[in-house]
């Protein structure tokens, strides 16, 4: 069975680990780099970025972590997560923070504003349900959310939600740019680029599955690419007891 650590320095990693569990999944709670060895895919739950960043510094997990990500192994970030992964992060406190980087966008830390500004929502999210099954919709927990203001081209929207209104206009300070105004009235919360899972949102409070479901199918996803590539090397090389009839989720090595 495939093995999800839950990178466990801070925030909410127990509730990753119940609804890991509830699905029969095996989750590892991750605190130190040599254990990203040992696990197929990575979640990195929702807490307050800046005391997880520094956290992460301490025990060194950042050079393993972008190595994670950039062995294309499975990741999904949830609120404070999502910035981890994000390319380029704006709205940071002065000195701005670390970021492991890998998913090709620019996130707002707290877009919707404060702790007091915390709100639930219903999300339209039919590419969830078409995986996935179930309703068009699910249930959104933003908890001092950051969301997502620009994707690169390779980034897919899972879900968006319109901007609250009464939302004070940010400016967004490039370097060297002018400053700009996010003017639209929808804002990105969920995202996938290749086996990079973003989500601005809390999944792991609510008793909807889906999400965890949908990143385990891309971790099993994954793991039948590598055994297809396998297989298909193998078969050139003409190696006695081709693979061809093994089922997918076995393991590779026997
Ligand atoms: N619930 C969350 O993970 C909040 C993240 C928070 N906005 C931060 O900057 O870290």
């Amino acid at each position: 069975m495939a093995v999800v650590g839950v990178l466990a320095l801070q925030g909410s990693y127990n509730e990753h680990m119940a609804a890991l569990r509830r699905i029969g999944a095996k989750g590892v709670e991750v605190r130190k780099a040599e254990q990203l060895g040992a696990i197929d895919s990575l979640i990195i739950p929702g807490g307050e970025s800046t005391t997880m960043a520094k956290l992460a510094n301490y025990h060194n997990l950042f050079p393993a972590l972008r190595e994670f990500v950039g062995a294309g192994k499975p990741v999904w970030g949830t609120c404070a997560g999502l910035i981890f992964l994000a390319n380029k992060a704006v709205g940071q406190k002065s000195g701005g923070q670390e970021l492991v980087g890998g998913l090709d966008c620019t996130v707002h830390r707290n877009f919707f504003g404060s702790q007091l500004q915390s709100f639930e929502t219903e999300l339209s999210v039919p590419m969830l349900a078409e995986k996935e099954g179930g309703s068009n919709i699910c249930r959104g927990v933003f908890i001092r959310a950051p969301a997502i203001l620009e994707v690169g081209p390779d980034v897919e929207v899972l879900a968006d939600c319109p901007v609250p209104a009464g939302r004070p206009s940010i400016t967004i300070s490039a370097e060297g740019a002018e400053d700009e105004v996010y003017s639209k009235d929808r804002v990105i919360v969920a995202v996938r680029q290749g086996n990079i899972l973003a989500t601005a949102f809390h999944p792991e409070l609510t008793s909807d599955s889906r999400w965890h479901r949908l990143f385990l199918d891309m971790d099993k996803d994954s793991q039948a690419k590598a055994f297809s590539a396998l297989s298909l090397s193998t078969s050139s090389r003409d190696v006695e007891g081709g693979s061809k009839n093994k089922p997918l989720d076995l393991p590779i090595f026997e």
